[in-house]
């Protein structure tokens, strides 16, 4: 691998994290862990979340260079798959390990990984690009395949342990894996619109990051939602209530400000935590930070938006 592939890798890595961090640490987030609350969790805080997501970047690191070498070599995509799935699986014991036991970062290790490589796969395309659509379609070229045998696969299983398994099998909702399969429609159809229009409108890092997760909020099948109790209206609950707050203005207006307010209450009332919707969003600005530099250096210069919040 050449200097330049290393740092390339290093800086769609770095983005990564970085839009990690800035989705935890943003707020008001509706039963989510910010700088200000911990939402609806008794067993994880902000400073958990900033141990976790420090401990993914090397792996995020080691997935970019796994599709920067497959566009070179042609090792397939099914082979890659494999090798994501087993840098995920040391990932998620590193994760666990710097959280002391709690998931923090499951399913952002599962998409981050997933995307980091598909960027790896375009930076070496000959326009080195880093096109959004193109690097979401070429993570569900990836990951298709597989996903949907598992999918298959969860159907003949008797004993089904993990919450997206079950709702699959209950109610036929694909939850993350129908994104990734899909090629993130929730976040090419609805999370990088929302979040560059708030950004265009000259709102701040934080600001932008929130509206775009109430957008995201609005219309992703969240299976996270059904960790506490394993009903489906939770989901469709959560999502109406994302839309009412863009219908009051987000956080651009004060009905708007003052709704998602009382939403931080009732979240918590009702143990409501729409983790899925939250790792969705980190990956929309990963992607956004990467077009805006093309897999150049993202973090170590003045970035337009980054700066503007500061
Ligand atoms: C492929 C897997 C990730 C699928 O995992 P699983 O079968 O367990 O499916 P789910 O439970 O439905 O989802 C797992 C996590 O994925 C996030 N998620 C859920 N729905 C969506 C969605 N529609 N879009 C995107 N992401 C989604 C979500 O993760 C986030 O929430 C977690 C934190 O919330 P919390 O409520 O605290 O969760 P818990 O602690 O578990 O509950 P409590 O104890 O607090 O009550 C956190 O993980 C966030 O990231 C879902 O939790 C899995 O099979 C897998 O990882 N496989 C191995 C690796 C692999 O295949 N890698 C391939 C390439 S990397
Ligand atoms: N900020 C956050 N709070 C709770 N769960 C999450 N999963 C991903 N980000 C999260």
């Amino acid at each position: 691998m050449t200097a330049s592939q290393q740092d390339t890798s290093y800086s769609l890595a770095e983005a990564m994290t970085y839009s990690v961090l800035a989705e935890a640490v943003s707020w008001p987030s509706p039963g989510l862990v910010s700088a200000v609350s911990t939402g609806s969790h008794g067993d994880m805080d902000i400073y958990t979340f900033l141990r976790s997501a420090l401990r993914i970047q090397p792996y995020y690191q080691a997935a970019a260079r796994l599709g920067i070498e497959e566009s070179g070599d042609r090792t397939g995509r099914e082979d890659l798959f494999r090798m994501l799935q087993k840098l995920g699986r040391r990932a998620e014991a590193g994760m666990l390990r710097a959280t002391g036991g709690v998931n923090t970062h499951k399913g952002t290790i599962f998409l981050g990984l997933i995307l980091c490589a598909a960027a790896g796969i375009t930076s070496q395309g000959p326009s080195g690009g880093a096109e959004p659509q193109d690097i979401c379609r070429l993570a569900g070229g990836i990951a298709g395949s597989p996903l949907r045998k598992q999918l298959t696969d969860i159907l003949k299983e008797t004993q089904i342990t993990s919450t997206g398994g079950r709702a699959y099998r209950e109610w036929r909702i694909r939850g993350i894996r129908g994104e990734v399969i899909d090629g993130f429609p929730s976040i090419l159809q609805q999370g990088l619109p929302s979040f560059r229009s708030a950004l265009d409108q000259g709102a701040d890092m934080r600001t932008a990051v929130i509206h775009c997760l109430f957008s995201l909020m609005s219309v992703v099948q969240d299976t996270t939602l059904l960790n506490r109790d394993f009903d489906r209206a939770r989901i469709s609950y959560t999502q109406a209530c994302a839309l009412e707050a863009l219908d009051r203005g987000s956080l651009f207006t004060s009905e708007g400000r003052a709704y998602i307010r009382k939403l931080e209450q009732d979240f918590q009332l009702r143990s409501l935590s729409p983790g899925g919707s939250a790792d969705l969003l980190a990956m929309t600005v990963a992607l956004h930070l990467w077009d805006e530099h093309q897999g150049g250096e993202v973090c170590g210069e003045p970035l337009r938006y980054v700066c503007h919040s500061s």
